[in-house]
Order: C-alpha cells, then sequence, then structure tokens
C-alpha cells in the first residue's frame, strides 16, 4: 500500500494505493473521523455498478454500521450538466444528507468531477471522498477542481473542493476497457512532460505493462503521477499561477471536446492538444522539433490520436480557445514546452502562429 500526501493548506489529505483499497472504505471512513450517526451516499455510474466495485463498498460501508443511499448516473461525459446536477440534489434531500454527511465518489473523472460539484453545492458544502476506478482519474481524483459541463464547453461551472482523502484501488483498473486504459495515460505522460522528464521516459519503457494493468508497474505509475499532481496543487491551490502548467495540451483539446460533442474521450483530446502544444512552441522558437517529434511519438507510442479531426474549422477552435478558462481578455493562454519535463505558461500566443499549427495538425 502506498500513501501520498497532498498538501493544500488547512487540511491536507492522503491518496492510499494499492490492492483492496474499495473492500476497505468503511475502515477508511472510521480513520477520517466518518460519523455513523448521519447518512452518507455513494455516486457512481452504470457501468462501475455493474462491476464488484460498488458492492466491495457497500458490503464495507454496511459492515461498519454506515448508512448509505446509492445514486447511480448514465456513464459519459452527458452527466456533468447541470440537469442532472439538479436531479443528485434531490435524491441527496431524499437520502436526509446533513452536514456531517460524505459523498462519496466511486467511478472515473466523470463520476469524481460531477459528485465533487455536488458536495462542494449541497448545503454551501459538505465532505467527499474519491474513489477513482480509471486511469485517467489520478489526475482527477486530486487537486479539488470539481465541475460541470456546458453543451460545448468543458467544466465552465464548477469550485475548488478538496477530498477527504483518495482511495485508489488498483484492482479497479483490471476491468477497465483498453480505451479507456489509454486515455489514462495521456494524463501520465503529460505529468511528466510538464514536471518529470524521468518519469515521462519510465512510462515509454512500460506502456505494454501498463495496458496489461500489471499490478506493481500499476502502482508505480499512479504513484508517481499523483506525486507530480499534488507538488503542483500544493504550490496553488486555486490556480493563480503555476497550477495552469496542469493544463498542457488542454487548451486545443478543450476546445476540441467540447466542440465535438464529447465524442472522444478527455484524454484522447488532450493526447492530440499535447502534440499541437508541442508543436506550437517549436513554431514559437522555444524548443526544437526534436522535442516535438519526442511527444507526437509518446502519444502514438500509447495508441492515442496525434491530429485535431479535419472537420472542426480553425475559426470555431480558436472563438472556443478565447474562451478557455485560463484566458483573460479573450487572449490565447498555452502552457508550452521548453523541453520534456520544463513548460511556461504564455498568456498571449500570436493567432497566427496558432493558425499555422492548427493548419499542420488537421486531418
Ligand atoms: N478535476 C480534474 O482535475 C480533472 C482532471 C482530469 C480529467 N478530469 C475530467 O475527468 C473526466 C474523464 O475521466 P475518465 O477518463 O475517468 O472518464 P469516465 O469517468 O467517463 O470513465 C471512462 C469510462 O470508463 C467507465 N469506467 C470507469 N471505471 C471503470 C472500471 N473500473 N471498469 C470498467 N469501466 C469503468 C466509465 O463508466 C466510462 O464509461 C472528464 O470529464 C475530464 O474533464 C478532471
Ligand atoms: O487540476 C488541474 O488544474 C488541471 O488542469 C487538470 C486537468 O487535467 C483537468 O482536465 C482539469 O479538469 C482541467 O481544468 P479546467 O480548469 O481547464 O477545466
Ligand atoms: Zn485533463
Amino acid at each position: 500500500m502506498i500513501r501520498e500526501r497532498v498538501e493544500v493548506t488547512g487540511r491536507p489529505y492522503d491518496i492510499v494505493i494499492g490492492p483492496d483499497v474499495l473492500a476497505r472504505t468503511g475502515a477508511f471512513l472510521q480513520e477520517l473521523g466518518v460519523k455513523t450517526s448521519s447518512k452518507h451516499l455513494v455516486i457512481t455510474d452504470e457501468n462501475v455498478a455493474s462491476k464488484p466495485h460498488l458492492e466491495k463498498v457497500t458490503a464495507s460501508l454496511a459492515g461498519l454500521g454506515y448508512e448509505f443511499d446509492v445514486y447511480v448516473i448514465p456513464p459519459g461525459e452527458g452527466s456533468k450538466s447541470l440537469e442532472r446536477a439538479s436531479e443528485a440534489y434531490e435524491v441527496a434531500y431524499r437520502a436526509g444528507l446533513d452536514r456531517r454527511s460524505v459523498i462519496l465518489a466511486l467511478g472515473g473523472g466523470v463520476v469524481g468531477d460531477f459528485a465533487g460539484f455536488i458536495a462542494a453545492t449541497y448545503l454551501r458544502g459538505i465532505d467527499f471522498v474519491q474513489l477513482p476506478t480509471t486511469l485517467l482519474a489520478h489526475d482527477s481524483a486530486v487537486g479539488g477542481k470539481v465541475a460541470v459541463n456546458l453543451a460545448h464547453a468543458k467544466n465552465m461551472i464548477g469550485a475548488f473542493h478538496q477530498p477527504l482523502a483518495v482511495l485508489y484501488d488498483t484492482e479497479a483498473l483490471k476491468t477497465l476497457p483498453l480505451r479507456e486504459l489509454r486515455s489514462g495515460l495521456a494524463e501520465a505522460i503529460k505529468h511528466g512532460l510538464i514536471r518529470d522528464e524521468e518519469l515521462f521516459t519510465w512510462i515509454l519503457e512500460h506502456v505494454e505493462a501498463i495496458l496489461r494493468v500489471e499490478d506493481a508497474v500499476m502502482a508505480e505509475l499512479l504513484a508517481r503521477s499523483c506525486r507530480v499532481k499534488s507538488s503542483v496543487v500544493a504550490e496553488d491551490e486555486r490556480e493563480n499561477g503555476v497550477r495552469a502548467i496542469l493544463n498542457f495540451g488542454h487548451t486545443i483539446g478543450h476546445a476540441v471536446e467540447g466542440l465535438m460533442e464529447y465524442e472522444f474521450t478527455h484524454g484522447e483530446c488532450v493526447a492530440l492538444g499535447m502534440v499541437a502544444a508541442a508543436e506550437l512552441s517549436v513554431e514559437l522558437g522555444l524548443c526544437t522539433p526534436l522535442v516535438a517529434e519526442d511527444v507526437e511519438d509518446a502519444v502514438e507510442k500509447a495508441g492515442l490520436p496525434t491530429r485535431i479531426p479535419a472537420e472542426l474549422p480553425a475559426d470555431a477552435l480558436i472563438a472556443s480557445m478565447r474562451q478557455d478558462k485560463k484566458a483573460t481578455g479573450g487572449t490565447l493562454t498555452f502552457i508550452l514546452l521548453k523541453e520534456k519535463g520544463s513548460v511556461v505558461i504564455d498568456k498571449n500566443v500570436p493567432e497566427v502562429a496558432v493558425r499555422a499549427v492548427l493548419e499542420r495538425r488537421r486531418g
């Protein structure tokens, strides 16, 4: 069992990584001081509920005298909506949640972002615990960004609300479809590229073992990637500065994701966004073409897309990027690569450079 600490000011918390973590959910709640006198709510999605993961959690909670309801949402990005949130608030009300209640977010990033958003807003904020079940969720479960989407724009309504703990069961990853494993690799590659070149190289050496979900390799990947994530969050919890580097690949990635109405996974969009951002870094003279080639090779090796869908017009992409949460005054904000493991934030990238890259990378 690995324990990593997220050192946010006020209330640091642990990330626990290992096998059979879900079956011990109740014991972890006891350790966290969660009361049996209040009712709790497990939020999960239909795919996760159909696997043994949900039952492990409910058996463990019931075994230690916790009372709870379970709310199952449809899988996919469509559930990160205000409409679904409205329904969740009614569920929370009917369940009788109070200020000592805890929401348990059992699932991937969609469930984590959604359930975290409900926890951040219900009764003006109650505690929640992240129980991530996807590889990508090593990123979403840590750091406290919670949100729902607008129809064509990601995470536009949200909050910063840190979990009480992140309880990561490596066994749960064994039921993940291959496409979702690949998708999760995108954010891990991102973590290497922004701050840890050794992690980037290690990932490339272990892609096959990761995709086979080998226990030791997966635990190491999660721990090392979470360490990068939590180190950035600890420096700048509310994205006043450096935290924006976690958005590497997301300026174009989020635009593609929203405009394609969530046809591609988040990780796929981040992947093609990282390749484009690396090329933009070359265009702006920040890094050598060799670095951009390494990024593209890594994305290809992970089996992720490298190109922006041809049907998306450059104008629409640029309009969407100007509304990115990182942008102010409608400028184009990008995280750019200097070398592997080192990035800079540029809040005013010339449109002409972005257009040149979009032109080359579409298709
Ligand atoms: N808050 C953050 O900091 C942050 C960071 C990265 C991504 N995100 C968000 O996370 C979301 C993407 O997360 P994701 O890739 O985990 O997607 P997801 O939650 O949609 O999960 C992917 C798919 O796998 C299924 N699934 C989940 N766990 C499973 C398991 N163990 N076995 C079988 N199937 C399983 C889900 O039902 C879904 O169909 C996006 O909305 C993205 O914006 C947030
Ligand atoms: O934690 C962060 O900060 C990130 O940017 C992590 C991203 O991988 C993640 O997709 C996040 O949800 C994006 O946030 P947003 O503020 O750009 O919507
Ligand atoms: Zn992301």
